[in-house]
């Protein structure tokens, strides 16, 4: 059984320092993830991490429970994050919204529970809510200070052990950290080695907070890409490292991650994959290799979100740094 090491979280719980990614990209593939969960468990999984709107939860609940049933994790032993989508940012929207995500995973309670993007659009059940198809995404002015207090509440609940944010830049976090009573344990962000966040990192470090590194492969099956994109995934320079190690270029992207001390979850729906993706706590890369993988940092950011960019609580506005 593979071993993978806790971080430890400013509550004092922890976090595995990898999981599994669990967006299926594609339309039409969401069953595959049922069956990559119940892999992830076999080969040593314990975290994963899931979403709303990636809306797989119900299969993800199945194949957990399957394993429990099977008496190969306890539901203890397992981390589960999932997180609040923006239609649902309106704090008395909530706690209903963890509720119905509970009941899809089948779980009494989450490890996690994270503000998915700090803006948020109309509320209700509609998680794209526009017009019509050529009409932009509508926008609501709920602010994320709100939904924190929202977030706090269903912690003390009970129906999540501990809460966190996701895609909040450095500036979101301060004006959040002078109204929260609960500090959060994750900034959730984009990072790989053309968007390292070393100063986000750095920043939320020092304020208790860990990251948790998504598409850390650069997420090379996400449905916006067009040719010619960069991808950090086929970058020749990784690929020379890998050589040198005798690896592939997941698993020096992977390692890249694990050694900048961040939490990272991987998204795989294949077992020799899914198993090489976990081995990466048996090397280590060199000090000069991790200083050249630095140098590859160019703000390559990939999941920006584009349509909000113009809503007042957007994280990747040109004027913030980082
Ligand atoms: N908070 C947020 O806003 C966001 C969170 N996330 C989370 O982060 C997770 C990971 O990010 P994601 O965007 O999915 O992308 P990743 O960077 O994890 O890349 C996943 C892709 O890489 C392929 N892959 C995985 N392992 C290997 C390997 N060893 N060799 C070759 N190809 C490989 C997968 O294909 P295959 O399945 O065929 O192996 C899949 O197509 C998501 O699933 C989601 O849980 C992602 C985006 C935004
Ligand atoms: O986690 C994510 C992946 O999919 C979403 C869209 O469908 C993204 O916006 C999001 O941040």
């Amino acid at each position: 059984m593979v071993h993978v090491p806790n971080i430890k979280l400013n509550n004092n719980l922890t976090i595995p320092a990898f999981g599994l990614g669990t967006w299926q990209g594609p339309p039409g593939k969401e069953a595959e993830v049922g069956l990559a969960v119940k892999d992830a468990i076999d080969i040593g999984y314990r975290h994963f991490d899931c979403a709303h709107v990636y809306g797989n939860e119900d299969i993800i609940g199945e194949a957990i429970k399957e394993k429990i049933k099977e008496g190969v994790v306890k539901r203890e032993d397992l981390f589960i994050t999932s997180k609040l989508w923006v239609n649902y940012n309106r704090p008395d929207l909530v706690e209903p919204a963890l509720r119905a995500t509970l009941k899809r995973l089948q779980l009494d309670y989450l490890d996690l529970y994270l503000i998915h993007w700090p803006f948020a659009v109309k509320a209700g059940d509609n998680l794209f809510p526009s017009n019509s198809k050529t009409d932009p995404t509508i926008f609501s002015n709920v602010d994320y200070i709100d939904t924190w207090k929202a977030m706090e509440d269903v912690q003390r609940k009970g129906l999540t052990k501990s809460i966190g944010i996701s895609n909040f830049n450095s500036k979101q976090i301060d004006r959040l950290l002078k109204h929260a009573t609960i500090v959060p344990v994750i900034n959730q962000v984009e990072c790989h080695a053309y968007l390292n966040q070393k100063k986000l990192r750095k920043f939320c470090g020092e304020r208790g907070i860990i990251l948790t590194a998504y598409s850390p492969l650069g997420s090379p099956a996400r449905p916006w890409q067009k040719p010619g994109d960069p991808s950090v995934f086929n970058d020749d320079k990784i690929r020379e490292i890998a050589q040198k190690y005798g690896k592939t270029s997941a698993e020096i992207l992977l390692r890249y991650i694990v050694q900048l001390g961040d939490s990272v979850i991987p998204k795989s729906s294949n077992k020799e994959r899914l198993k090489q993706n976990i081995e990466v706590f048996n090397f280590e890369l060199l000090p000069e290799d991790m200083e050249f993988l630095d140098t590859l940092d160019c703000n390559g950011r990939i999941c920006s979100f584009d349509n909000a960019k113009d809503h007042p609580h957007y994280p990747f506005s040109p004027d913030v740094e980082f």
